[in-house]
């Protein structure tokens, strides 16, 4: 069975809908962050607050593109998309869904984008995040789903519909 990738940006729902998402399927459940943090042996803003962004980024691709799992829901980091060769890799033996979010909506739930690990450069706002990010999540989305208007519960329902054409 192929995996299920989720991209999008912070906050959009990829790892709370994940994990409902893969018991729903029975499929098995994979946050790259985690593995990011047992790589590192800290957390994600530390990496950033201490090691820097380009650091950072760097561990993320490694990770990413070590990934070999299969049958699982792949919840990644918002900046996934930044490493093309990583991408590509998880796009071999997945559904890539990009769970888009208004930029509104982002703006209301990343009130803790100071400790959550985002990785933006200094003068960066949540704006230019956003539209930097935005076609880049298009390119390499094989199908999207909305979750502005739904609870957490639609948005697992509009993966599986989504996705049902791919596997
Ligand atoms: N329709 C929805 N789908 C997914 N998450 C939602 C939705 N509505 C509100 N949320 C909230 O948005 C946040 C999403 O966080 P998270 O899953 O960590 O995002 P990501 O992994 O994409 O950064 C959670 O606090 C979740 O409860
Ligand atoms: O968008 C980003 O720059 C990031 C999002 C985080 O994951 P979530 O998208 O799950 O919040 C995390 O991977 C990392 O700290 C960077
Ligand atoms: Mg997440």
């Amino acid at each position: 069975m192929k995996n299920i990738v989720l991209i999008g940006m912070p906050a959009c729902g990829k790892s709370v809908t994940g994990v409902v998402l893969a018991k729903s399927l029975k499929m098995n459940f994979l946050d790259t962050d985690l593995l990011i943090q047992e790589e590192a042996g800290k957390g994600l803003q530390d990496i950033i607050n201490n090691d820097g962004i380009e650091v950072f980024k760097k561990l993320e691709e490694q990770v990413i593109s070590s990934v070999t799992v299969q049958n699982t829901v792949i919840a990644t980091g918002g900046s996934a998309v930044y490493y093309d060769s990583a991408m590509k890799h998880l796009k071999e033996n997945g559904i890539v869904v990009y769970i888009e979010a208004s930029l509104s909506v982002i703006k209301k739930r990343l009130k803790n984008i100071k400790t959550r690990g985002v990785a933006m450069e200094k003068g960066q706002t949540i704006s230019s995040l956003y539209e930097m990010r935005v076609p880049l999540y298009e390119k390499y989305a094989d199908c999207k789903v909305v979750s502005d208007k739904y609870h957490s519960e639609n948005t697992v329902a509009a993966i599986i519909d989504a996705v049902k054409n791919y596997r």
